[in-house]
């Protein structure tokens, strides 16, 4: 099988650069619009797929991005890899602004949002013990550390619903009590629904701000931050662009069973399976059903 990669760009990343052929392409899905069109074309001769999450101009809050809608999309577009590249704060003094991290585990906090694409009708339970795929995970190191980011391998990244940030006890109790890492409002439940769909998944944050917890740097300003992610976006785009190379060539099963997720997932009976959920799910677990 061929990879294709899926890049879902997070706030300060609305395109990326270089694309041959490049194209804006609509996608339908039944579980309603994706957060924009997808941005088509191959690099290197690999096939890449990217959305922005927030949409351009950025109309969509943490809270209403529609991840249902982008991950099935995704899926539907044959991409085989999705890669998240987000903006975060750091609860870690050695993790500052402009530094990488590739995320290996989540703390989910949201909830306001639709976080399966399963349900009645059709109940599947898959794990997220590992939620992102250490191949993927090599592949967003080396091309962060090519493009000249300092890259920490690792990290339990919180995912709060927002969009106000955090309290300064907030902040404290992530960082202090349940040793979380980095923060943000968006990679869950899009990491769980990406399992759900078969699909590897990772996360690249970058980080923007310490949060509030920092005592030598005051809350957490959207100012600062934007500053920061714009001051990131030409290391961003190649980390990207450096992707293709690693990801090129055959695409072997996935050694962490990231792409069998759903083998023995599915609890409802054949014969007590709805039509109209089934066909909702034909890209998303077309494999299995
Ligand atoms: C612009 S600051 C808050 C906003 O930025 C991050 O978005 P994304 O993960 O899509 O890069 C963060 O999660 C918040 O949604
Ligand atoms: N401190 C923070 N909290 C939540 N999301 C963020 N995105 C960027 N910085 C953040």
């Amino acid at each position: 099988m061929k990879a294709k990669i899926g890049i879902i760009g997070g706030s300060g990343l609305y395109d990326i650069d270089g694309l041959e052929g490049a194209e804006w392409v609509s996608v339908e899905s039944p579980w309603g619009a994706p957060s924009d069109a997808i941005l088509c074309g191959t690099l290197n001769g690999v096939d890449m797929a990217f959305l922005p999450r927030h949409g351009r101009g950025h109309v969509h809050s943490p809270s209403t991005v529609p991840y249902r809608a982008n991950i099935d999309a995704l899926k539907r577009l044959g991409v085989t890899d999705v890669i998240s590249v987000s903006a975060c704060g750091s609860f870690r003094e050695e993790m500052a602004p402009g530094d990488f991290v590739i995320v290996s585990d989540f703390i989910d906090r949201t909830f306001a949002r639709e976080k399966s694409f399963f349900g009645t009708g059709c109940v599947a339970h898959v794990s997220v013990a590992h939620p992102v795929c250490a191949r993927l995970g090599d592949a967003c190191e080396a091309a962060g550390r090519a493009a000249g980011v300092t890259v920490h391998r690792g990290g339990t990244y919180l995912a709060m619903e927002g969009p106000q940030f955090s309290s300064m006890a907030e902040s404290k109790l992530y960082r202090d009590v349940w040793g979380c890492d980095v923060i943000g409002m968006t990679n869950m439940p899009e990491a769980k629904l990406a399992r759900e769909a078969e699909l590897c998944y990772a996360s690249v944050a970058m980080i923007t701000d310490y949060d509030s917890w920092h005592p030598d740097h005051g809350s957490v300003d959207i100012s600062d931050i934007i500053a920061t992610l714009g001051a990131n976006s030409a290391a961003a785009k190649q980390t990207v662009a450096g992707l293709a190379p690693r990801l090129a060539g055959p695409r072997e099963v996935c050694p962490c069973g990231c792409d069998r997720a759903l083998e023995f997932a599915i609890m409802t009976a054949p014969d007590a399976r709805d039509a109209a959920m089934l066909a909702k799910l034909d890209a998303v677990a077309g494999r299995v059903l």
